[in-house]
């Protein structure tokens, strides 16, 4: 469809995205792991427990555990200890009361556990000074977690919660998808390494770090393959020797229109073509395909264009692939403290920092943003999103925000 903001053949962010999830096939690969290893991976079945959790009756409080009846204002007789991991299991008859300590085990006869601070001890007898509520103190079994209960579902990215979760249903090792292999590299007669001294028009290579530490972060094995000069035939040996260890593979640079740009001339040799440009800002010139069984992204080089793409869109896909489960981004509404400058015809991100102010967020600009500019990346918390058809934002607007990884 072509409306007053797009421009024919150039997909909209969504209609990439979707073109790109459907290309895209789910690895069947999985593999057993112990729980100490499964911090960001992502679960490859249901996962049930075969307890229930607690799976005993237990205190949550330091008390005392009495019968039903026994009410405020009378005098119980302690008869004996309860201590979390050494249970009393003894009868607990009428008029009676044991001394209970939190986590540990309530004997079937008692219902109610009193907190010390409500009640009065003489010697071995207790006076309870407010009246007790059925149930009150007591954690009942199964009341976290149902045996036979799926306590995660498959495509669940483990965190440290879940881990907890496992390890307190007994759970040992559990089965994961494999971690994909991504190989990358930068393109560009520019570049140079760190440590090299720069000539006259040459620059370091800072995609490569940026997207090693990505990829890090994304759980995945990252493979650096270094720089590629802008030469045709280096660039087609590089990817079809990726293509057969990688899951998928990043390149940087070469996807514009100079004489240099040959990404998807070479793509389109060895590979599928499946979608080049894309209405966004920055990152227009994205190239999606595919080279035998691994999917190929290449990037624009300019280095926010490698950040912001590799987060709205290889992203997603690393996760179609890597088995998650698809996620709804938590979008925020937030006030900006000035005009944002903005053309009609491209969604846009631009860089911002956000902060509560009086309980309201209030966004601002972090900088310059020319697509070479990574400074106001580093200082940003946040992408403010401007929609395609968007035009200049008044200051005091409200604008949709992203929170970025590193500010959650
Ligand atoms: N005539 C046109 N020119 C350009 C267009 C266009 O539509 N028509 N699009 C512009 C946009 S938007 C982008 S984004 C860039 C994308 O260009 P390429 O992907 O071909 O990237 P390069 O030209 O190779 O590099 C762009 C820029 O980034 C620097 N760079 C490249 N690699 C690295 C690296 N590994 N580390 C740090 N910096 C890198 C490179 O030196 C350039 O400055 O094209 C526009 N042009
Ligand atoms: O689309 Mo480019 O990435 O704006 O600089």
């Amino acid at each position: 469809m072509t409306d007053c903001c797009s421009t024919p053949g150039v997909l909209t962010l969504e209609q990439a995205l979707t073109q790109i999830l459907q290309t895209l096939q789910q690895t069947d690969r999985y593999e057993r792991v112990s729980l100490k290893d499964s911090l960001n991976r992502i679960t490859y079945e249901d996962i049930k427990s075969s307890v229930d959790v607690p799976s005993f009756r237990n205190s949550s409080m330091d008390g005392y555990a009495i019968r039903t009846g026994d009410q405020q204002g009378h005098s119980l007789k302690v008869i004996g200890v309860s201590w979390a991991g050494k249970p009393f299991t003894k009868k607990v008859a009428k008029g009676e009361c044991i001394r209970i300590f939190t986590g540990a085990y309530v004997p079937g006869d008692c219902d109610c556990v009193v907190m010390q601070e409500n009640v009065h001890r003489t010697g071995e007898q207790i006076q309870i000074t407010q009246q007790p509520k059925h149930g009150e103190n007591i954690r009942n079994i199964g009341d976290d977690t149902k045996k036979n209960q799926a306590i995660l579902n498959k495509g669940k990215l483990l965190k440290p919660a879940d881990i907890g979760l496992l390890a307190a249903c007994g759970i040992a090792d559990i089965s994961v998808f494999k971690q994909l292999t991504v190989g990358f590299f930068s393109t560009g007669d520019e570049l140079i390494s760190i440590g090299q001294q720069a000539q006259l028009g040459q620059i370091f290579d800072s995609n490569r770090y940026t997207l090693q530490a990505l990829l890090e972060q994304a759980g995945v094995t990252p493979i650096d393959l270094g720089v590629i000069p802008d030469n045709r035939l280096a660039v087609e040996e590089a990817l079809v020797s990726a293509s057969k260890n990688c899951d998928l593979i990043i390149t940087t640079g070469g996807v514009s229109v100079g004489e240099a740009d040959f990404i998807a001339e070479v793509l389109a040799k060895i590979g599928t073509v499946n979608l080049w440009k894309i209405a966004i800002k920055p990152g227009k010139p994205l190239v999606f395909g595919t080279i035998g069984e691994a999917a190929f992204f290449g990037l624009p080089g300019n280095p926010v264009s490698v950040m912001v793409t590799f987060q709205q869109i290889v992203l997603p896909a690393l996760h179609k692939i890597m088995g998650r489960a698809p996620q709804t981004s938590v979008n925020l509404q937030a006030k900006t403290t000035e005009i944002i400058k903005k053309q009609p015809g491209r969604t846009e991100f631009q860089r911002g920092f956000v902060e509560n102010k009086d309980g309201e967020l209030l966004v601002h600009s972090t900088g310059g943003q020319g697509s070479h500019m990574l400074s106001s990346m580093s200082k940003a918390n946040c992408l403010i999103v401007l929609e395609q058809s968007a035009s200049d934002i008044e200051k005091g607007q409200y604008v949709t925000i992203q929170l970025l990884e590193n500010t959650l």
